[in-house]
């Protein structure tokens, strides 16, 4: 017995392996894990859960198995892209196997149809999307393969998309289960690289995974250095992340040719003005995002894949699917939303074996950012269940473990290795902190005596290290016009959601939080001549405003003024108060709320009627470029550009000056990153029918220049707050929602700064005579 059972096994093993030369053109697995994973699956008598480092060989895993099977294998893959390269890949080693999504041609689908429909199918693997799966159109192929028992194998690639605990959930992979229920003679195996102990069970779950054997191996991958740079200590950044990809790009010389990268940004304009100061530096990159026409980026694609470019500059949409092996560095120009999908991203690196690296360029600015995306993500995701739900803090768990990555002093393999629940490895020098503590401490101390700094000089709230107050944000608005997923058969499609709009019951959160102390209010609520809103119909509170304004200091009435601003935005929003009231204009503003987006957009990001505002999207989804999550939208931008023009309705040429950097010190950071950006494309209406508005950041840092001297001073970011919170929702698509409004505006700015500049009066008579040009503009 035991004598035919060795005999079997070794059978076996040279079968499997012969397999694989004669399919794959290996030579041996890549891993003891990977060949006891591929005998499990041909075993067949149990369903399997795969949890492999990134590159680790998973698709193997289906795919050999799936040629030595009599029938098809059946694998669900959450993008079409993905899919496209897993198909590409097969095809070329002459393997059958095919995709039916939405984007076939007509013709296509039906000759694979046709040949699933067969008695003898030569189709070895299915690649299809949850989506269409779960469609009807699908169900009578799926049923015909099932009754004739053609259905070989159910791989799930990407596991982790079912669990709601995980960093990339797909609603549509929980009809997965159903699907899995369905097909009881039919063996399952479910792979991913990211998943901590809560997912893995979640996937286990949620799959209905029979009696599931599971093969885990830990994340860490020793051949994969990490590191973090503080982004804003850095004197000239760019020389610094060129610096970097040169060294990167040196180690791979003589390996696998020429090595290459990926430099990840959150933003479409982040990843043209990192591309284009790397080619400047001399190093050629070019930039990938959602911007780009689809020939265009896969151009880029090709020219990185075939090593004419080496260095990509992309958004996240950029990444999944790739299988090169000869990625060197993996840079992140801004922190990813969760340590999952940092280790995922990161992983792209190195996938040869061989040593690379992987940094992340930190930020204060980008933490808050992402915050605050986060929070506004999870209000809404509320809002539109009407619950809230113990996985709504994930995200934010998940985004917090990114930031201890970075912030923290200790080993960053230990802390990815915890965070997926495997015991410390062994780093050996495999990261910043292991090879030289010291000098992450050293960062450590710098980024927390820049923050004191700052935080002393712009505001007396107290903030985290690094600069952050949590509650800035905290409650989030939403309106600003995030893309969501949206199913349509088996496509998604870009969808804007945005304040005020059908379903959207509380768009401005934040604006009353503001107002709590004056939330007895109602009625409708308009500007004043002093410049802040007033109450009409309810006389008493705005009489009660108006009284502290006055009893108080000017201080005190610029606080009592905003609040009774973000009332007035909260009313006009609220679908209970004031609602009845509201007068022709009042309507007008409503209506502009409702389609209001991020201040960023109209501060720090040039809009013109010609230019798209759509924001960037970031995940393909199905094939259709949408966003996974708004938490990496690049409708945050980077706040790197020179002087924003927008587009006003009147025709009077006036030049608002304001800033756009968000610090009151002039760091030789900020001195670097003026004219940074490629030269800006701008466009002007034909008729010359509307006027600029100008946010000239250097004329702003002269005039906060004599402001900060002050004990108390207003800032610009302060008066910036004041608009994100207050002004928003009467501004959009590039305008203001009247021109009342805009002068009102200007009027409430310039009362602000005019605080700051009575403070700093005495400064001498340069700067004063600056400051008086610059409240000249206004009016
Ligand atoms: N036995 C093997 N010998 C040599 N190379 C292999 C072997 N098995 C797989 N590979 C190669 O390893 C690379 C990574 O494989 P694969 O794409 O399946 O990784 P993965 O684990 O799915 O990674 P990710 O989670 O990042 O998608 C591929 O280029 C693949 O061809």
């Amino acid at each position: 017995g035991l004598y035919e059972f060795l005999t079997v096994k070794q059978t076996m093993t040279t079968t499997l392996k012969q397999a694989l030369k004669a399919h794959f053109g290996f030579d041996s697995f890549r891993s003891k894990l990977q060949e006891d994973i591929v005998k499990a699956v041909v075993r067949g008598d149990r369903d399997v859960f795969v949890c492999m480092p990134t590159g680790a060989g998973k698709s193997l895993c289906y795919q050999l198995p799936a040629m030595l099977a009599e029938g098809i294998t059946l694998v669900i893959s959450p993008l079409i892209a993905l899919i496209q390269d897993q198909v590409d890949r097969l095809k070329d080693l002459n393997i059958p196997a095919c995709s039916i999504n939405s984007k076939l041609p007509a013709g296509e689908r039906r000759l694979i149809l046709a040949d699933l429909e067969s008695s003898s199918p030569k189709l070895k693997l299915l690649y299809i999307t949850p989506e269409m799966v779960a469609s009807p159109s699908f169900q009578p192929c799926l049923t015909g393969l099932c009754s004739r028992g053609l259905l070989s194998y159910l791989a799930v690639d990407e596991a982790h998309c079912v669990s709601q605990w995980g960093h990339d959930f797909r609603p549509d992979y929980l009809k997965l289960g159903d699907l899995r229920a369905r097909l009881p003679g039919v063996p399952c195996l479910a792979l991913t690289a990211t998943a901590p102990k809560n997912v893995q069970d979640d996937i286990l779950k949620s799959l209905r995974l029979q009696l599931p054997l599971s093969f885990a191996s830990p994340v860490f991958r020793s051949n994969l250095h990490y590191d973090v740079i503080f982004r804003e200590l850095l004197p000239n950044p760019y020389v610094h992340l060129h610096a970097f990809i040169t060294k990167a790009l040196e180690q791979g010389n003589g390996s696998n040719g020429k090595g290459c990268g990926i430099v990840y940004c959150r933003t479409r304009e982040g990843c043209e003005t990192v591309a284009y100061q790397l080619t400047k530096l001399g190093v050629l990159a070019k930039a990938y995002h959602a911007g780009l026409k689809a020939g265009d980026r896969i151009e880029v694609q090709n020219d990185w894949m075939q090593g004419k470019v080496l260095v990509i500059v992309a958004t996240i949409s950029f990444g999944m699917g790739v299988d090169k092996p000869n990625v060197r560095f993996v840079a992140h120009w801004n922190v990813a939303k969760s340590l999952a999908s940092y280790y995922q991203e990161s992983g792209r690196a190195g996938r040869d074996g061989l040593p690379s690296s992987c940094r992340t360029y930190y930020s204060a600015k980008d933490k808050e950012q992402i915050s605050f995306l986060i929070r506004q993500e999870v209000t809404r995701k509320q809002e539109k269940r009407g619950s809230a739900q113990e996985t709504d803090k994930m995200a934010m768990k998940d985004f917090e473990a990114m930031v201890s990555f970075c912030e923290q002093e200790g080993c960053r393999h230990a802390t990815i290795s915890k965070f997926f629940g495997d015991k410390t490895p062994n780093c050996a020098g495999a990261c910043d902190y292991c090879s030289n503590p010291k000098v992450v401490r050293a960062q450590i101390a710098r980024a927390a005596a820049l923050s004191t700094r700052t935080q002393a000089a712009q505001s007396t709230e107290p903030k985290g290290p690094f600069g952050f107050r949590p509650d800035l944000y905290e409650g989030g608005r939403k309106g600003y016009g995030f893309e969501r997923q949206d199913k349509d058969g088996d496509t998604f499609k870009r969808k804007r959601v945005g304040a005020g709009q059908r379903g959207s019951s509380n768009p401005f959160q934040t604006a009353k939080d503001l107002l709590e102390a004056t939330r007895d209010q109602s009625g409708s609520n308009q500007w004043t001549e002093s410049g802040g809103f007033s109450n009409n119909t309810s006389g008493n509170s705005t009489e009660s405003a108006a009284k502290k304004e006055t009893n108080t200091d000017k201080s005190v009435a610029v606080t009592s003024s905003i609040k009774a601003r973000a009332n007035a935005a909260a009313s006009l929003n609220s679908p209970t108060k004031g609602s009845r009231a509201l007068t022709k204009k009042q309507q007008k503003l409503a209506e502009a709320a409702k389609t209001s987006r991020n201040i960023s957009h109209y501060f720090g990001k040039k809009q013109t009627k010609n230019e798209s505002q759509e924001p960037e999207t970031l995940t393909e989804l199905d094939g259709t470029l949408s966003c996974s999550t708004d938490v990496n939208s690049e409708d945050i931008t980077e706040q790197q550009h020179p002087p924003v023009t927008v587009e006003l309705a009147d025709s009077s040429p006036v030049e608002i000056v304001t800033h756009d950097v968000i610090t009151t010190e002039v760091t030789d950071d900020m001195r670097a990153k003026r004219d940074t950006s490629p030269p800006a494309k701008r466009s002007r209406p034909a008729d010359g029918t509307s006027r600029r508005v100008t946010f000239n950041p250097t004329v702003q840092e002269r005039a906060l220049h004599a402001v900060n001297e002050a004990p108390k001073p207003v800032t610009l970011k302060e008066a910036a707050d004041i608009v994100v919170r207050c002004l928003d929702p009467f501004y959009t698509q590039g305008k203001f929602a009247t021109k009342e409004l805009f002068k009102s505006f200007a009027r409430y700015l310039s009362h602000l700064l005019a605080e700051g500049r009575n403070r700093g009066r005495g400064q001498g008579k340069k700067e004063k005579i600056k400051g008086n040009v610059f409240f000249w503009f206004f009016f």
